[in-house]
């Protein structure tokens, strides 16, 4: 099987906010392929981050790819909103859509790529009638709400869960990592079957972001 280079997404909320424009160079620099932003409305997860506002400002000043990963409740409402602020990839939490074909193909329409991210404590079997219509799907592995958190271990055979069922269903689908990445678990995250990883923590607060991103990439499988 070709090797594939492992995608990297710091994720902003982990940065200097008085910096934010010194921050995404930063990112660049370091050889990020996606900027991960993190849309938190003090419902869905008990905080509260930003909205398409920042999104636009983020996307503005940048080349990357712009991943807006949705924490909110009522997603529908706002897609339209987030995509026209300059995402490129939309990713919605199944526990907010009671309809999630419906809000997926919303993603579609509005020419982004679309995204399920499922909890710690949402089973990956719930996956199996969306993942043909999936551009991603982003396994939390922590509970969505903060950066800074510890990956948690059972997580690992979530991926490994989701990659059967992708190369079965969806050999195209990317899966990305979210929460508690660091350098040290990223190979066996890679491993698992991850293609993309999400790195805040691990990213922003390193003390050499150019070295940490290098060993991130370099997980291969
Ligand atoms: O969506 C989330 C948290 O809800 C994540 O994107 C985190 O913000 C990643 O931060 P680290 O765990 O890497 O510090
Ligand atoms: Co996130």
């Amino acid at each position: 099987m070709q090797q594939k280079n492992t995608l990297l997404a710091p994720s902003i909320l982990s940065a200097d906010f008085t910096k934010l424009a010194a921050s995404i160079e930063i990112a660049e620099k370091a050889g990020a392929d996606w900027l991960h932003c993190d849309v938190m409305d003090g419902h869905f997860v008990p905080n509260i981050t930003f909205g398409p506002f920042i999104v636009k400002a983020i996307a503005g000043c940048s080349n990357l790819t712009i991943d807006t990963h949705l924490m909110i409740s009522d997603p529908d409402s706002y897609i339209p909103d987030f995509i026209s602020a300059g995402s490129h990839q939309v990713t919605v939490h199944q526990e907010t859509c009671p309809h999630l074909h419906r809000s997926v193909q919303l993603i579609k329409s509005l020419g982004a790529k679309a995204g399920v991210s499922i909890n710690p404590g949402t089973p990956v079997s719930t996956l199996e009638s969306i993942l043909p219509d999936l551009d991603l799907v982003l396994l939390m592995s922590v509970n969505p709400g903060f950066g800074g958190q510890k990956f948690i271990p059972s997580s690992l055979g979530k991926v490994e869960q989701l990659h059967t069922m992708r190369n079965n269903l969806n050999p195209e689908m990317i899966i990305a990592v979210d929460g508690g990445v660091t350098v040290d678990n990223a190979q066996d995250l890679v491993t698992a079957g991850a293609d993309a990883l999400i790195a805040g923590t691990a990213f922003f607060k390193a003390e050499n972001p150019e070295e940490a991103a290098a060993k991130i990439k370099s997980a291969s499988r």
